[in-house]
């Protein structure tokens, strides 16, 4: 069957970065994977043509493909846009949330050859191998009612954190079962010593765990979380969260790992489709220099390959490329060191082709 895969470049560095799969696809399909490829528009570069983030088209498209695949939109242009539904992040969300994706899967791994790159001594990311799996499409980021109103005489925000049991059940399974198939630590992390929305999350995990006797459950709060991934990160294995601590946690957790240009993300939806970005945004800051580290969006390919494709072994083909490009000494400014050879986003991209095509 030829799946269909729908590369959505997005804002910023998201061309940059898009191009670069785009090739590592075409190299793929050079490789004899089935696929047809097609392109839309979201984000900011959406709102340009059409006045809106998620164009009908590209949420049509979204619908009938097996996989999409998504650079990163947002970026100062937009960020003035007083009708927040027409934010380019909007689109983002509006492709979670049509397309049911609630599970994101954030994997912190440490290529050694990027030991240097990360902000925390060697010997306290050697080795490390942390699956963050962040609820997507409830939470804080959904909640009603939300808005911006005028009470007392002056204007209040407000937002509603809110779960229900069956939208913490199912994440929680995602969480157990992945942990299942790694290291079998699953630590869940809440604010249930404030929140009564976390109170239920943490029952909800403690009520599934009997189902999984193979994997260890421990709780954490997520100030604590934030403490013990800067100081001892390899303590965790599978870490599962709601949506806005998996965010804020998975930035930090990109960071031991050299950069966040090196963090790719699956979000997967109860059929198995799923989106795979990069878990960096538009990077505006150095958007159109041709400097930003494509490894994160290529990597992204692999777990597109991995789990909606059922492609493991091309997937593993394209991680052993990026290793092979680490190895010989070639780096992004992002992830730059002493003694390495810095190259910019095409040199990246050819290079992670080169090797892809010597696996
Ligand atoms: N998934 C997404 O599309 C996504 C995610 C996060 C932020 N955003 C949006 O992106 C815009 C910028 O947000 P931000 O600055 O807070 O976060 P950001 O992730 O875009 O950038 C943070 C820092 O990391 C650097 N960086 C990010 N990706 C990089 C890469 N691949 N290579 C090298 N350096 C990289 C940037 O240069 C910047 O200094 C905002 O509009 C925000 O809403 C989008
Ligand atoms: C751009 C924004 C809506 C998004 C989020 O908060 O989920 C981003 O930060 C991410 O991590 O994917
Ligand atoms: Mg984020």
């Amino acid at each position: 069957m030829t799946h269909k895969v729908l590369l959505l470049p997005g804002d910023g560095i998201g061309p940059e970065i898009a191009a670069q799969a785009a090739r590592l696809l075409k190299a793929c399909q050079e490789a004899g994977l089935d696929i047809e490829v097609e392109e839309g528009l979201v984000g900011g570069s959406a709102y340009d043509v059409h006045g809106e983030p998620l164009p009908a088209e590209t949420l049509e498209k979204a619908k009938v493909a097996s996989a999409i695949l998504l650079g990163a939109v947002g970026g100062p242009k937009w960020d003035k846009i007083e009708d927040l539904s027409k934010r380019p992040e909007k689109g983002l969300l509006g492709l979670r949330k049509n397309l049911g994706l609630f599970g994101n899967l954030r994997p912190a791994m440490l290529y050694p050859q990027l030991a240097s790159a990360s902000s925390l001594r060697p010997e306290l990311v050697a080795g490390l191998d942390i699956m963050i799996v962040r609820e997507l499409t409830g939470g804080i980021y959904f909640g009603q009612p939300r808005g911006i109103e005028v009470r007392n005489g002056e204007r209040v925000g407000f937002n509603t954190y809110i779960y229900s049991e069956s939208e913490i059940e199912r994440i929680g399974r995602v969480a157990f079962e992945m942990a299942q198939k790694r290291g079998k630590k699953l630590c869940s992390v809440d604010k249930a010593n404030v929140l009564e929305v976390t109170i239920l999350w943490r029952e909800v995990m403690e009520r599934l765990a009997p189902e999984y006797p193979d994997v260890e459950l421990s709780h954490m709060y997520v100030d604590n979380a934030a403490m013990q991934l800067v100081r001892a990160p390899k303590q965790f294995d599978v870490v599962v969260t709601g949506n806005m601590f998996g965010d804020i946690l998975s930035d930090a957790a990109a960071m031991l790992t050299g950069s966040i240009g090196m963090l790719p993300s699956a979000s997967l939806n109860e059929s198995g489709q799923g989106m795979y970005e990069p878990c960096h945004g538009s990077a505006p800051d150095i958007a159109g220099q041709n400097v930003a580290n494509p490894l994160a969006m290529m990597l992204s390919v692999a777990m597109m390959l991995r789990y909606s494709l059922n492609e493991n072994a091309m997937a593993e083909r394209i991680e052993a490329a990026v290793g092979s490009v680490l190895d010989d000494g070639l780096r992004t400014a992002d992830i730059a060191s002493e003694g390495m050879q810095s190259i910019g986003t095409d040199a990246m991209g050819d290079a992670v082709l080169a090797a892809f095509a010597k696996q």
